[in-house]
């Protein structure tokens, strides 16, 4: 049986990057970038005033003039008028292009202001003098250089680098279009939500969970429902295997009499990767691909089989096609300290529901949580991730540390 380092490097193989489309800049929070975006001016663009005071030249400080005469006042928003007298001073607003014929400003804070009752000129005294020329200057270009790379493609666009690719105009940015992710449950025992199930009956809670979980990486989900009718399958899901770039479905891929899945997609042309990887819970995972279009994740039906697999493996896949290779985010697991002892005998991957907690060291804890196996839907609450024991080992006692695959913060 197919080890689940294999089963990820097979399913990793078929990572295509999906095409990118153009939006315009306020519509792009959240979406992965896929163009180079460079400043376009210098970063500042001029020499821009730190502070609400006043321009001078510091070669008049240097010399000791402490008492400066006010030519005009300029606010930020107004072109400069260049100061002509290098004994004047320019009242001077932050944000305002530094005037030509100054190079420093001293804020109010540092000066004292008199109007001389016969001219009405002001004028302002340095009470505590600025050390250096360029004081209280956001110099020009002082942070980045026109035509530097800033935001390379690849990137993700959050508040700070919407706010970057905004100042260098860039109305309309290329960026990954949304995956488009059909979910399907199977089994004639599941009943809509808002139905009062028969005794015999569930209500369907596994197209949801992936819906939630596959939008919460970026997809435009549309769900499904068929029985576990060869002939249903047969006619329905052609059309999703054309529309979608990834079909999951929960449930029918292991050994009953009604697991049709398999076979069905098989006959319809999807190439089977694999089936059955040699882990706990989701041995019976079906994975596989179309020539052409959608990649199949046909996931056991047990609730948290079905989880933890669309978080081991469709969630890396679809984070995976979105963004160029090189850009990454850690979408993979963290390493963290098992807390307690634990044995698991079976030869299989086993990947157990924790509850990752920081000790007071900062340290990263995986205490392991009460569960009744791959249909215990509840256990999902009390556990933010899922380790991952390698199967060549039976004991694991408290200290070891594995990698933790995180669900929840
Ligand atoms: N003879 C064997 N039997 C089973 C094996 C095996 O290897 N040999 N594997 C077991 C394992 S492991 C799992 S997991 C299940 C998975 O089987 P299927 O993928 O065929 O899933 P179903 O039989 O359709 O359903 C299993 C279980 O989960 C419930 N379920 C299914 N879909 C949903 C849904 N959308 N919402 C809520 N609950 C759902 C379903 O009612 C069943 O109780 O097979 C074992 N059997
Ligand atoms: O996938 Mo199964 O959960 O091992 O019961």
């Amino acid at each position: 049986m197919l080890s689940v380092e294999e089963a990820t490097r097979r399913v990793a193989a078929t990572v295509r990057l999906l095409p990118p489309e153009f939006l315009a800049l306020p519509l792009a929070a959240g979406r992965i970038l896929r163009e180079d975006l460079r400043a376009d001016r210098d970063f500042p663009p001029f020499n821009r005033v730190a502070m609400d005071g006043i321009a001078v030249c510091f070669a008049a400080i240097a010399t000791g003039q402490t008492e400066f005469q006010i030519e005009r006042t300029q606010f930020a928003g107004q072109p400069p008028t260049p100061q002509l007298d290098p004994l004047a001073a320019t009242e001077i607003m932050t944000g305002a292009m530094l005037p030509e014929g100054t190079d420093t400003v001293i804020r109010y804070e540092d000066l004292l202001f008199r109007t001389d009752e016969v001219t009405g000129h002001r004028y302002a005294t340095v009470v505590v003098p600025p050390i250096h020329t360029g004081h209280n200057v956001h110099a020009q270009a002082a942070d980045r250089r026109q035509g530097d790379l800033l935001l390379p493609a690849g990137t993700y666009l959050g508040a700070a680098e919407l706010a970057v690719a905004a100042t260098v105009g860039a109305a309309t940015v290329a960026v990954t279009r949304f995956p488009r992710v059909a979910v399907v449950s199977t089994g004639d025992e599941l009943v809509p939500i808002a139905t009062r199930p028969l005794p015999h009956q569930i209500r369907r809670s596994n197209a949801l969970m992936l819906q939630a979980a596959a939008e919460q990486v970026g997809a435009i989900t549309q769900t499904f429902h068929f029985d576990d009718d060869v002939a249903v399958l047969q006619q329905n899901l052609p059309a999703l295997l054309e529309q979608f770039d990834a079909v999951i479905l929960s449930g029918g891929v292991s050994k009953g009499k009604a697991d049709f899945l398999p076979e069905v997609l098989r006959e319809l042309g999807v190439e089977q990767v694999f089936h059955e990887v040699q882990q706990r819970p989701g041995k019976p995972f079906w994975f596989g691909k179309r020539p052409e279009g959608a990649v199949v994740f046909a996931l056991p039906g047990n609730p948290v089989s079905t989880f933890v697999n669309f978080y081991r493996y469709a969630r890396p896949w679809l984070l995976a096609i979105q963004q160029p290779a090189t850009a990454l985010p850690s979408t993979g697991p963290v390493p963290a300290i098992l807390a307690t002892d634990v044995s698991f005998r079976p030869k299989l991957t086993h990947f157990l529901l924790v509850r990752l907690e920081h000790a007071a060291n900062g340290q990263l804890l995986a205490h392991p949580e009460r569960a009744g196996g791959s249909g215990d839907l509840a256990s999902l609450l009390a556990s933010n991730a899922f380790l991952e024991l390698p199967p060549e080992q039976e004991l694991f006692s408290a200290g070891t540390v594995l990698p933790a695959w995180r669900f929840r913060d």
